[in-house]
């Protein structure tokens, strides 16, 4: 099992073994797989035929560590596809990497400063967030067709005299609050598949 102190390496040799264990429990042979963040496991409650896997019982699987992410691989059907979540996602703040590459991000896991979301913002950023660049990236190198979908959660202050503070508990209080909207956009999106090039109708 990976945590802070033994991160990922991700060599051949241990995903095929967490490949082999998981693929030996499940006759689920997902084409769509969800990465759910910070206070949205539950897009993965109303899966049918549900199979859930916790990270630290999968072989050569990393845990997830950030309050808000639950560590469960959640195989299911949303309407009649195939599909995995993953209630729980990992950071390079925890100490997890990908493979290789350079990438334009805030590793977090701390919020920008203000001085630091006003270079952002000079550098054209409309939105900020602690992942999907490396996970999207990754995804990408593998050859996987890739839909991100980022809920925003706060406004980033450009402003020293504004008071309020991001936090955690905020973001988790409004992902909780968007999770069902978003659930339906995703229940939306992955009935129509069929009709966005390479997915796969199962
Ligand atoms: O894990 P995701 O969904 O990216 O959550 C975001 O929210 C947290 C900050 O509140 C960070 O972990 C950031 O990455
Ligand atoms: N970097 C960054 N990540 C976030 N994730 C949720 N809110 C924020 C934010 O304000 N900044």
């Amino acid at each position: 099992m990976h945590s802070r102190e033994n991160p990922c390496c991700c060599s051949f040799d241990e995903c095929k073994l967490t490949t082999e264990w998981l693929l030996s429990r499940t006759r689920h042979r997902p084409k769509i797989a969800v990465v759910c963040g910070s206070g949205l496991s539950l897009l993965a409650e109303s899966v049918s035929n549900k199979q859930v896997f916790h990270y630290e019982d999968i072989p050569s699987f990393p845990v997830s560590t950030v309050p808000g992410h639950d560590g469960r691989l959640v195989f299911g059907y949303v309407k009649d596809k195939s599909c995995v979540f993953m209630q729980g996602r990992f950071h390079l703040y925890e100490g997890y990497s990908l493979c290789q590459g350079v990438y334009c991000m805030v590793s977090g896991p701390n919020f920008e400063t203000i001085a630091e979301a006003r270079m952002l913002h000079v550098l054209g950023s409309d939105s900020v967030g602690m992942s999907t660049v490396p996970e999207v990236t990754v995804a990408k190198h593998c050859g996987l067709h890739v839909l991100g979908l980022s809920l925003i959660t706060n406004k980033v202050s450009l402003d020293y005299s504004r008071e309020e503070k991001v936090n955690h508990e905020e973001v988790l209080q409004i992902s909780k609050m968007r999770a069902e909207m978003l659930q339906k956009v995703l229940t939306t999106f992955i009935a129509h598949s069929h009709q966005v090039e390479g997915i796969n109708s199962n």
